[in-house]
């Protein structure tokens, strides 16, 4: 096995960690302006495979990462399902609401979701042609719940307000929403990882906001099912798993789900998961992607200390979340030359 990012992913200690960026591929970089424009809008772009595919290409000419990943939204999955969706210039995502059965009723079967999402296996089956071979291939989804703070509320929330206040009003057609999701998301994923996806993301940005009970039910029981299933399905796939803001939940998640990587947002110190979760097995992060428009030596200072308190385990080098807009592509050289030497 020469991929370095599958290296790690099986457990193995590397000399120096493989590298990528949670969206890297994005409004930072010029080329991705001019694509996205070319395209007309983000949601164009998602569904434009050719161009799909040359705006993940773009963060990979410009800098090398180890992992390229598929260019696409995890609000595409609920766009599937039925879900009106547009993105409001400057604001976000904006969707239709689910506030009772009625609505969930209207949503389509888990069946329905390849017609709309065939463009986005397209892209997938672009790139692994296209990638060079030591680069490895990321499809990705939502996890059930972040996807349903979205569904539920139309919109995204600071505190997922919408969507516990459902779970607490109609558990049933709550628990009935993310049921329908993680058999959903199966399909979707099982059908990037045919297309020629590597290894797995799943993205679940807004599980520090479950508690307790809630967590296990929500976060840990979907993520569960959805990673039993894909790899009953496609025996030996990686899987990464991203509860973020999880913080002390970061333990033993990848025990509970069946993970082989575990994504640490910024929140957490780098010295503690390290004793704590990278234990497990790999791990990935946690850069504050703040740093990446400030720059400076203390972008190299934390870089140098999140790739040392990680260097007697498997570790893939990543943001804590995603890079911003604002960020400076010239930084991004500076934390590659300060991670690789
Ligand atoms: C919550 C979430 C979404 N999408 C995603 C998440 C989970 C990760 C996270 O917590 O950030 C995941 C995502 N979104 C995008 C990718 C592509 C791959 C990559 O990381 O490069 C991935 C993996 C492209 C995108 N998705 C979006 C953009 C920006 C759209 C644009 O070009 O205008 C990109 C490049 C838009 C998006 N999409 C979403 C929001 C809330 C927004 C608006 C906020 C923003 O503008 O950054 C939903």
């Amino acid at each position: 096995m020469t991929k370095t990012i599958l290296r790690a992913l099986a457990g193995e200690t590397l000399p120096v960690p493989p590298v990528w960026m949670m969206r890297q591929a994005g409004r930072y970089l010029p080329e991705y302006r001019e694509t996205r424009a070319k395209a007309g809008d983000f949601l164009s772009l998602c569904y434009n495979p050719d161009l799909a595919a040359e705006v993940t290409l773009q963060p990979l000419r410009r800098y090398g990462f180890d992992a390229a990943i598929l260019f696409a939204d995890i609000l595409l999955l609920p766009q599937a399902l039925g879900s009106d969706l547009w993105f409001e210039t400057g604001e976000g995502p904006r969707l239709s609401t689910i506030t009772g059965p009625a609505d969930l009723a209207r949503l389509k079967d888990r069946d329905a979701i390849h017609e709309t999402l065939a463009p986005v296996y397209e892209t997938v089956r672009i790139l692994s042609r296209e990638l060079p071979n030591e680069v490895t291939l990321i499809g990705f989804a939502g996890a059930p719940w972040t996807v349903a703070t979205y569904m539920i509320a139309g919109r995204g929330t600071p505190d997922q307000g919408p969507a516990h206040a459902l779970k607490a009003a109609d558990r049933a057609t709550f628990a009935a929403l993310i049921d329908l999701l993680t058999e959903a998301t199966i399909d979707y994923l099982s059908a990037q990882v045919e297309a020629g996806a590597e290894v797995i993301k799943l993205f679940d940005s807004w599980a520090g906001s479950l508690k307790g009970q809630d967590f296990d039910d929500f976060a840990v029981a979907p993520a569960n099912r959805i990673i039993a299933a894909l790899k009953a399905r496609h025996p030996g796939l990686p899987v990464i798993a991203f509860p973020r803001e999880a913080r002390e939940r970061y333990v033993g998640f990848a025990k509970a789900t069946g993970a082989d990587c575990v994504a640490l947002d910024n929140s957490v110190a780098a010295d503690w998961a390290a004793e704590n979760v990278q234990t497990d097995g790999c791990v990935q992060g946690n850069l504050d992607p703040s740093l990446l428009v400030t720059g400076g030596e203390a972008l190299v200072t934390e870089t140098r200390r999140i790739v040392k308190a990680f260097s007697n385990g498997p570790h893939i080098f990543n943001l804590g979340h995603g890079i911003t807009p604002d960020a400076d592509p010239e930084n991004v050289h500076r934390m590659l030359a300060a991670i690789r030497g």
